[in-house]
């Protein structure tokens, strides 16, 4: 029989991404093959490689940019060619940079993660705007809101698309390499922060890194799997009653 306490770990540890046998190619070169992987609600995943390992490649077929060749990878529990809650997922992809040229300013750059995958444009509520408003101050931007993304450090506009990806407080955070070109200091900061974010939200990442001593302070040393060149740590953050602050918290 479950005791409460069963009840609250299974609904803690819900499979949040499966890969399933996946393997892809790019016309005749095979880049993965038969990759099997689960990474559980609020686990934070390590995804450690080689250049070339596929990597990124991984990274875009769990956001449904590009299909698998074979094998089938789950979101949720949704096969993601039917998932459509992209809601719940905050995506940024590798080395983002944007022309100095391109006129949105940071809040507009902020604001469009409101609309991101498929979602048509509508009239911005109240409720946009105090998300909107969160986003930028867990981040730190908040002066910077009436920037032009263009004109940003690399580290600068590296927070502007966290917070875009943060905007619709997702279950599942994607990050692609996320600190290159970025200074010592803003690395520091950066992981700080999702690693609290980590640890008091109930929150799951994946991210690529090639910053290993980072991924094995707060992974640990020893991969949980590995496959073709590529390894996943991971480490579990979970408290016993699944509680969800709000994404102010993380300000503190
Ligand atoms: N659009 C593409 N068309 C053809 N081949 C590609 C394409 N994108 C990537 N590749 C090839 O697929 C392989 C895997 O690339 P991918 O970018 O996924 O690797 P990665 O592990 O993320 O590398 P890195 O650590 O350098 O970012 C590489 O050999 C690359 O040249």
């Amino acid at each position: 029989m479950n005791t409460q306490e069963d009840k609250t770990a299974g609904y803690c540890h819900q499979n949040i991404m499966e890969l399933d046998q996946v393997s892809f190619s790019y016309k005749d070169q095979k880049v993965i093959t038969d990759l099997n992987f689960t990474a559980k609600e609020r686990d934070f995943v390590g995804i450690i490689g080689s250049n070339g390992t596929g990597k990124t490649t991984l990274l875009k077929m769990i956001v449904g940019l590009l299909a698998p060749s074979s094998g089938e990878i789950r979101l949720f529990g949704e096969p993601v060619r039917k998932f459509r809650d992209w809601e719940r997922i905050g995506y940024v992809p590798q080395k983002n940079s944007f022309n100095p040229l391109f006129p949105a300013t940071v809040k507009e750059v902020v604001m469009s993660g409101l609309y991101s995958n498929r979602k048509v444009l509508k009239r911005m509520t109240q409720g946009d705007r105090k998300k909107s408003e969160d986003a930028m101050e867990v981040m730190r931007i908040t002066e910077i809101a009436d920037k032009r993304i263009g004109q940003l450090s690399g580290g600068q506009q590296q927070r502007v698309f966290l917070a875009r990806a943060l905007i619709n407080h997702p279950d599942l955070l994607i990050l692609d390499e996320p600190t290159v070109g970025i200074d010592i200091q803003t690395q520091t900061d950066f992981f700080d922060l999702i690693f609290h974010m980590h640890a008091h939200h109930q929150m799951t990442f994946l991210m690529v890194s090639h910053d290993i001593d980072m991924i094995e302070n707060y992974l640990g040393k020893e991969p949980k799997d590995r496959s073709g060149g590529i390894k996943f740590y991971a480490r579990h953050s979970h408290d016993p009653h699944c509680e969800i602050p709000d994404l102010q918290h993380s300000l503190i």
